[in-house]
């Protein structure tokens, strides 16, 4: 979709009213055009003595109303410019009222829509953008394209018409004022045309450089405790100078072409100007023009000059535009998942096989290679590896947020691209790494997961993430606001959270990806057994690094650089020669020695 079919696609039934804007802007030039006539008529018919040459005027100013008198003449002449007036208000505000309507409509829908694709596109979506790229995309890139529709795109009329009747009017009073008027405007209108080609690539760069900005700021913030942590501030300061640095720079250098180009208009403005009053009051002098044409041509230049200077500023803005547009553009024309397709609300029991599966998540560069295992429904299964083995990548390969390249999945006996990504989802239930909370109070934290559960229930799946004792010592209890702008909880409190945020649904398959890691022993044993208590048949995979955690699963899948090494019970486990029994032994000599 090109810049125009997408401005035009979410202008959908503002269009009408915008193209009243552009007409009103279109009607209120007219009256503006027609006011230096009325002076012209006033200093050459009514204070001088030439004969008014419009029936209809002349007709007008000798009315009786105003007794044929020149002070009568001259309050008429002052009462049409005043309706001039305030007719070119009342159409500059009605073309202010529909261009608003419409721009601030287009600008909601933009960033509705980009927000939707922002959570519906795939997982990829999420390594090729950084987040405060897409916030300035969502944010004054739009803003940028809603003052362009507001403002710019509506004065594109108002000044190729202005223009136009301008020249018109200019040529029909006099053939050689009119000629030395517009000598200079080509020489301006290239000028412009040059200083648009150039300034486009500029604002790119410059907003390239205002989003890393963005994105190094957005980051300080989010992760201002290992700023503080690590002392990194220094180092954050200089990071962030430098980005500042690259985008002042890119902005100076925009305000400076900007500088270049408006003295240097301005400078044949004037000499235009000073042409038109200079020869103008030459032919004056010689009564080959009057001076009513004289006072015209003054005022007819400056607002000639005017819009030829405006198409300078809004080709500037248009450039801006185009590459606002562009950026908006691509956000929206990323691939949306489609979560429905495939077969749909089914519950499954979670019978889940792995067969010879291969995923990289560059098809070149393989992180699983030919993962096998199989899963009975009930079961606790756990995976066990070193990091980057691959362990959360099974995981992400269940919930379909990437598709495996070769070999096989299936759930129940169904392939797992056959499952709606929205039906798994809602039948597996994830406890991930990162306990992330939103700004909410631990009750709506809770209830993300089930909009609809009751207060007992909140009470319950907290009980049983053994967080309640802890969510009761708070002031608020269940209404403490936590996340971003919240009471700071402890690790192992957000890791408890979150599981209570997930049990709270009762998923068939239940996944704790070494989400408890924050949490001792005891009370992560005292949890999975509460967890297991309450249905005996949901199938539950576990991530852990640490022995004590996995060695009462049913089965222990040992994985290592993305391929399985060891599988079956801790019993068979430390009986083979593997990672698994190495580990075991370390982690049981520290046991024994802190014991
Ligand atoms: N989104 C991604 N894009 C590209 N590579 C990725 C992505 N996520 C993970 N990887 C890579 O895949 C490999 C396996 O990562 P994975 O997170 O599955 O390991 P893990 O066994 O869960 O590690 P840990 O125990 O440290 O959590 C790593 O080399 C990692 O760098």
């Amino acid at each position: 979709m090109n810049n125009f079919q997408l401005v035009n696609k979410y202008m959908k039934g503002k269009r009408l009213i915008y193209f009243f804007a552009i007409f009103a802007t279109i009607i209120s030039s007219i009256f503006t055009v027609i006011s230096p006539l009325v002076i012209k008529i006033t200093v050459d018919s009514i204070i001088g003595n030439s004969p008014i040459q419009s029936k209809w005027l002349n007709y007008l100013f000798t009315m009786s109303l105003f007794q044929n008198t020149v002070s009568g003449k001259l309050l008429i002449a002052a009462l049409i410019i005043i309706a001039l007036s305030i007719l070119t208000g009342l159409f500059m505000y009605i073309r202010g009222r529909f261009a608003s309507e419409a721009s601030e409509t287009l600008a909601k829908r933009l960033k509705d829509d980009l927000y939707s694709t922002i959570l519906k596109s795939d997982y990829h979506f999420y390594s090729k953008y950084q987040s405060g790229d897409i916030i300035q995309r969502c944010t004054s890139d739009v803003e940028t394209v809603r003052k362009f529709v507001v403002n710019q795109f509506v004065e594109i009329g108002r000044t190729i018409f202005l223009a136009g009747m301008i020249a018109y009017i200019m040529f029909s009073i006099s053939l050689k004022m009119a000629f030395i008027s517009t000598i200079f405007i080509p020489v301006s209108f290239l000028i412009t045309y040059s200083f648009f080609k150039k300034v486009e690539k500029q604002f790119r760069l410059a907003d390239e450089a205002e989003a890393e900005l963005s994105t190094v700021l957005q980051e300080n913030i989010t992760g201002i405790r290992v700023v503080k942590a690590f002392a990194r501030e220094d180092y954050e300061k200089e990071k962030f100078n430098i980005k500042n640095h690259k985008y002042r720079d890119l902005d100076f250098n925009l305000v400076l072409t900007f500088a270049k180009f408006w003295s240097l208009s301005d400078f044949i403005s004037l000499t235009q100007t000073l042409m038109v009053i200079v020869i103008g009051s030459y032919f004056a002098i010689k009564q080959e023009i009057t001076i009513g044409t004289l006072v015209a041509f003054s005022s007819y230049i400056g607002m000639l000059l005017w819009p030829i200077r405006q198409l300078g500023r809004i080709f500037s803005d248009l450039g801006k535009t185009k590459v606002s547009l562009k950026r908006i553009n691509e956000i929206l024309s990323e691939e949306k998942e489609d979560i429905e397709k495939g077969i749909k609300d089914i519950k499954l029991e979670g019978n889940i096989v792995f067969k010879d599966v291969w995923f990289g998540y560059k098809k070149e560069k393989p992180i699983l290679k030919g993962i096998s295992f199989e899963i009975k429904n009930g079961q606790t299964v756990a995976f066990f590896g070193s990091t980057g083995s691959g362990k959360s990548t099974i995981i992400s390969l269940l919930l379909r947020l990437y598709d495996y390249n070769l070999g096989l999945i299936t759930i129940d006996g169904i392939e797992l691209k056959n499952i709606s990504k929205k039906t798994l989802r809602e039948n597996i239930g994830v406890v991930p790494q990162e306990s992330f909370l939103f700004s909410k109070n631990i009750q709506e934290n809770i209830k993300i997961t089930k909009i609809k559960a009751t207060n007992e229930e909140v009470v319950e799946s907290a009980k049983t993430a053994a967080v309640h004792d802890d969510i009761m010592n708070f002031e608020q209890k269940y209404e403490t606001i936590v996340g971003e702008k919240g009471v700071t909880l402890s690790g192992g409190q957000r890791q408890r959270l979150t599981i209570a945020r997930t049990i709270i649904k009762e998923y068939p398959i239940l996944i704790f990806d070494d989400s408890l890691s924050a949490v001792d022993t005891e009370t992560e044993e005292k949890i999975r057994n509460e967890i297991k208590k309450k249905s005996k048949n949901r199938t539950t995979i576990l991530i852990s690094h640490r022995i004590s955690s996995v060695k009462d699963a049913d089965l222990i899948v040992v994985l290592d650089k993305g391929m399985v090494t060891n599988i079956g019970t801790h019993e068979e486990l430390i009986r083979q020669k593997g990672l698994y029994k190495k580990v075991w032994e370390i982690q049981s000599i520290v046991k024994n020695e802190t014991e």
